[in-house]
């Protein structure tokens, strides 16, 4: 061993001792994700002498991660977050053996036997799908997880072992706080109810797939539903086919209804598409509502803007008189920052540009006018327009994507001011529409350091010294350690009986594979029996319903990575969760299709069997505060019931198709704007 090297492991050998430290460097080590905590944590665990470790992230690396992730330089933006990370790190101790591969964790080549041959994984994701995907993994595998997560000042740490300690799914993760979807369509009272609805209603309807609902509308009218509701909804559909059209032919009707061709592909500079768009949400539509006169009995009715006025500082407000110069000059805001600011800015606009380049303080951090907000409008919907008109197919908003931020800015910032409410900067837009909860390299840094000591004791069989680690906002314990919980028993996860089948998913139907997973002896959990079988939230067959027990596993989507859950029917015995592996690549080409697992699965007896065991990926108990989940966390679904047809949408403000859209972007669907919610609706998670 050369000086250099025994000098970069005498302190590392001094703290942990040699056995551990000799057992450390055999280690094979799995890290998923080169972020913020994978490049901290990489720099540790290459530091502490993992002698192996595979590094993987699916992701490039972004200008805005150089300020936290360190292994990144300018010059590496667009390449591969493991690859440079890789790179980067190894220069810190040659002697340990990092390879990394740029992929998603969930792909299929990353099964069950590709996990095992594992010591330890450590996860550094950032969302809550990717987590229970390993979690799950490990899970069948056996393999020790260390999980992880920030989110500002506030981290955690959670070390898993099976049938020892709670996995991750053992308690449910807390659900995106959700609004009304009445709140968004027309009864908006803060800014966030302004930018979701740019964001998530605006930007889809406009640049999005074109789902016009006809056949819904068709479909719900022969069912009986309310002519006029359907009428309504149908002229709605109309209007938005036509400014998407102007939108994307690059000619803009006329708002008269003559049309106009724009010369060369660039969109309208004058804006006539932008005039169109303008004109039907933010007038018509407004003026639409209005006409519903009991829905502003108990509300301020919003005020229709109107675009010359505006652009020609005309407009006036009328429902704000505390701001005398509530033109479009004066701020727009009247509201909060009338109090709290007590003074305006006069005129702001009148040498501006529209990406609001006067005034004081960073151009992004400043509030814009009226006008302002109308002429970013002009200007971000022509660009998005131009991109239309040059090929891109849709477009979604993206915090990253300057087009679409400055656009939900904009049409935020307008119909807050349509609705009395108070505008925000870009930055704040940016902030709330992107839900991003500022990324701390110190929070980051103390959560890798936890890591490090869990998977040290993992490692070293220590379980008693295993720990849930809290870093938390409290002074007086900024870090907290708390004995982790048993496995829970009803949990859908990790009480699963976990087993391999090896198989050739083309050649073996689904009723093979079951019948040689049960087996036919009559041992105890083990035998042919009433069972229902599950792929992730899908049902594939049950007792009464066999159509698909002679189909192939490759027809029904059952392939390598994915498991199968096999469910008893009485409630009798414990879930068995089938993780589909290829064939070794010495097994004969013409030899049997499968391998069954062997020894074969024996669940445990269930100590109650009614009610039924839950089904797969049900997770049964809440968690308190959590900051795995990540940004794009998800509710858990139980799976459909079985065989009902999906009925009848009912119709209400939004089409099932953007129901479900609004839906996936954390919106709650509730039927009129005086339905009660049990749950206070709350705001998306900013942090603020
Ligand atoms: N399914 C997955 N497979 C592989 N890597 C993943 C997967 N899901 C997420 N990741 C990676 O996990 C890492 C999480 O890191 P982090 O939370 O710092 O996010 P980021 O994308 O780097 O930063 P930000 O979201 O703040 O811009 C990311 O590099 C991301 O690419
Ligand atoms: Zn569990």
């Amino acid at each position: 061993m050369s000086t250099k090297a025994s000098s970069r492991s005498t302190h590392v050998e001094a703290i942990l001792g040699r056995d551990l430290y000799a057992q450390v460097r055999n280690v094979k080590l799995l890290l998923v994700g080169a972020g913020g905590i994978g490049c901290e944590l990489l720099k540790n665990i290459v530091l502490t002498g993992f002698g192996d470790i595979t590094l993987l992230d699916l992701d490039t690396i972004d200008l805005s991660n150089l300020n936290r992730q360190f292994l990144f330089r300018k010059k590496d933006v667009k390449q591969s977050k493991a690859l440079v990370a890789a790179r980067t790190a190894q220069q810190f101790n040659p002697s340990v053996r990092i390879t990394p591969i740029h992929a998603n964790i969930k792909e299929p080549q990353f099964d069950v036997a590709w996990f095992r041959q594992f010591h330890i994984v450590l996860n550094a994701l950032d969302n809550l799908d990717a987590r229970r995907h390993v979690n799950k993994m490990c899970l069948a595998a056996a393999v020790p997880l260390v999980e992880s997560g920030t989110a500002g000042y506030l981290g955690q740490v959670q070390p898993i072992l099976k049938d020892r300690t709670e996995c991750f799914d053992c308690m449910p993760k807390p659900i995106p706080k959700t609004f009304p979807v009445c709140t968004i369509r027309s009864t908006p009272s803060q800014p966030i109810h302004c930018i979701v609805w740019a964001k998530s209603y605006l930007i889809p309807q406009l640049f999005g797939e074109d789902e016009d609902g006809g056949d819904e509308l068709d479909e719900a009218e022969k069912q009986g539903e309310n002519a006029e509701k359907i009428a309504n909804l149908r002229k709605e559909a109309q209007a938005f086919t036509a400014v998407r059209n102007a939108l994307r032919s690059g000619s803009h009707p006329k708002p008269n209804g003559s049309t106009t061709r724009s010369r060369s592909k660039k969109a309208n500079p004058n804006g006539d598409a932008a005039q169109l768009v303008f004109n039907k949400v933010f007038e018509a539509d407004i003026q639409n509502l209005l006409s519903m006169s009991d829905m502003w009995s108990n509300r301020a009715p919003p005020v229709p803007l109107n675009y010359h006025e505006i652009l020609n500082d005309s407009f006036v407000l009328p429902n704000h008189p505390e701001t005398d110069a509530a033109t479009s000059n004066g701020p727009f805001v009247p509201q909060n920052k009338a109090h709290t600011n007590g003074h305006n800015v006069p005129n702001a606009s009148s040498s501006s540009t529209a990406s609001g380049s006067g005034g004081a303080g960073l151009k992004d951090q400043r509030e814009l006018t009226l006008r302002e907000n109308l002429e970013l409008f002009i200007h971000s919907t022509n660009r998005l327009s131009m991109r239309l008109n040059s090929g891109e197919d849709t477009i979604s908003f993206d915090k990253d994507d300057d087009d679409t931020l400055d656009f939900v800015t904009a049409a935020a910032n307008l119909r807050a001011a349509a609705y009395g409410i108070g505008g925000k900067s870009r930055w704040e837009v940016k902030e709330m529409a992107g839900n991003i909860i500022p990324a701390i390299a110190t929070t980051n840094a103390v959560i890798s350091g936890a890591i490090v000591l869990q998977a040290l004791h993992l490692l070293r069989k220590n379980y008693g010294g295993l720990r849930n680690i809290h870093l938390q906002l409290k002074p007086e314990v900024p870090l907290n350690g708390s004995s982790v919980g048993a496995p829970a028993p009803e949990c859908g996860v990790c009480r699963d009986t976990y087993v391999e089948l090896l198989c050739d998913p083309s050649r073996v139907t689904l009723g093979e594979a079951i019948e040689r997973i049960l087996g036919d002896g009559d041992d105890e959990g083990t035998g042919p029996r009433d069972v229902s079988v599950y792929e992730d939230k899908r049902i594939l067959s049950d007792p009464d319903f066999d159509d698909n027990l002679e189909r192939t596993l490759e027809s029904l989507g059952v392939t390598r990575g994915k498991f199968l859950t096999i469910v008893d029917e009485d409630g009798e015995w414990g879930n068995v969760a089938v993780a589909i592996g290829v064939l070794p690549p010495n097994h004969p080409p013409n030899g049997p299709a499968l391998i069954p697992p062997f020894p074969l699965p024996k669940p445990p007896r269930l100590s109650k069997p009614t009610p039924p065991p839950l089904t797969p990926n049900t997770p049964p108990r809440k968690r308190t505060a959590s900051v795995m989940g990540g940004d794009d966390d998800i509710e858990h679904v139980a799976p459909p019931p079985k065989r009902t047809k999906t009925g009848m949408p009912h119709i209400n403000m939004a089409s099932p198709s953007k129901k479900k859209r609004l839906e996936d972007e954390g919106l709650l669907i509730v039927e009129n704007p005086d339905e009660k919610v049990d749950d206070e609706p709350e705001l998306i998670t900013i942090d603020d």
